[in-house]
């Protein structure tokens, strides 16, 4: 796949769901300022959501806040942006989070748990601090944001949460302290659906493929490339494109998804299924792509490069 080009335009949302669908409502976006988290971000904004975006680092926030209310200025939207510094793994930070979220805006619609991420370790070599703080991060925040959306408004008052898998099914060789902390995202999930049904609260999770191609994705690995030829071995021959995940999401938070709950949607071109190595499926060209550009060219099609 080629990195030199730029395959597609300034960013220009197309939304496959009805203007204002989400028009007063309230979300959280963990790790909303990049990646997955501010296309989330940005597709909330535009059907008319107020979206909160949170995560550690102050500098990150700043630039995606200002980026995103670059866009939102360009394309008249009018959708309040706010920013909140808040590590999932600290308690304190995630219980401050939702009480000045409820306070500020009066409620709590959405939490989407998108922030998490891992180093890249054959397990044997794995410290237990860094054990430790992949599993806080994706599965213990997970659980803390879920309890105190919960009891501080959504017990009372319902909402819906999307959790954030990866493509763990199989395991995940050298992110397995990530993949066994999806794993219990998953399952948290189920219970969760269960558990919170008759507060009218319902949770679901996505599960991308490790393929959805996120600049700042890539640069957690030092590595650009790291997608590159990625999609050879994906039944679809491509990667993901953020796009591809928000819709996802935007669809779980959607009234259209009021009686699904505790269920995990994988969105990877079917790779988690593809498991007979022995019977390779015949080279094909690349399927569609779904984006926010109203038109690609053909190159999109050859290997997308999200500008998310
Ligand atoms: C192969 C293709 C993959 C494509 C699929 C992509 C999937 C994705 O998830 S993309 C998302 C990418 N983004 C991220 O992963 C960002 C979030 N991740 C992190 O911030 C870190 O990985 C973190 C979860 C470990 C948290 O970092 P931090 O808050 O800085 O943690 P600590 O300072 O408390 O350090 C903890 C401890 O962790 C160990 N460690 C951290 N990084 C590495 C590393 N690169 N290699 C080995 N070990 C690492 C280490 O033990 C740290 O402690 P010290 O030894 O005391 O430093
Ligand atoms: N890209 C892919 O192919 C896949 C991604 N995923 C998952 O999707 C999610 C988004 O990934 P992506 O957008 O690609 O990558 P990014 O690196 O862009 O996103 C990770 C985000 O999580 C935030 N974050 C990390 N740790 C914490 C924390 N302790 N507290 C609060 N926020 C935190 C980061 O912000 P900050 O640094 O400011 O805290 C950042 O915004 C992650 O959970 C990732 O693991 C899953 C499968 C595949």
């Amino acid at each position: 796949m080629s990195t030199s080009k730029s395959y597609y335009k300034p960013l220009n949302i197309s939304s496959v769901f009805r203007p204002g669908l989400f028009e007063n409502r309230v979300a959280i976006v963990t790790g909303g300022a990049t990646g997955i988290g501010k296309g989330i971000t940005k597709e909330l904004l535009f059907l008319g959501c107020t979206v909160v975006i949170a995560s550690r680092k102050a500098d990150r926030l700043a630039d995606g806040a200002e980026e995103i209310r670059n866009w939102l200025a360009n394309t008249g939207q009018r959708a309040t942006l706010h920013v909140v510094q808040c590590n999932v793994r600290n308690e304190d930070e995630v219980k401050k989070l939702i009480s000045t979220t409820v306070q500020k805006f009066g409620k709590l619609d959405f939490l989407i748990n998108n922030g998490g991420g891992q180093f890249l370790s054959p397990t044997a070599d794995i410290r237990l601090k860094g054990w430790n703080a992949v599993v806080e991060t994706n599965l213990t925040g997970t659980f803390l944001l879920c309890r105190e959306a919960y009891n501080q408004w959504m017990k009372e008052h319902g909402g819906t949460i999307v959790n954030m898998a990866m493509d763990m099914w199989k395991g995940y060789p050298y992110m397995g302290h990530s993949g066994a902390a999806r794993a219990g995202v998953v399952n948290l999930t189920k219970t969760l659906g269960v558990e919170w049904a008759q507060s009218n609260v319902r949770v679901n999770a996505v599960a991308p493929g490790s393929s959805i191609v996120s600049p700042t994705a890539a640069a957690n690995y030092g590595n650009v490339s790291i997608f590159d030829g990625v999609g050879e071995n994906i039944p679809m021959k491509r990667t993901g494109t953020v796009e591809e995940v928000c819709s996802a999401v935007c669809f779980l938070l959607s009234p259209g998804a009021a009686f699904i709950t505790g269920e995990t949607i994988r969105i990877d071109g079917g790779h988690s299924y593809y498991i007979t190595p022995n019977f390779r499926l015949p080279d094909s060209k690349p399927t569609d792509v779904y984006s926010w550009q109203s038109k690609f060219d053909a190159d999109a099609a050859k290997g997308p490069q999200s500008k998310l």
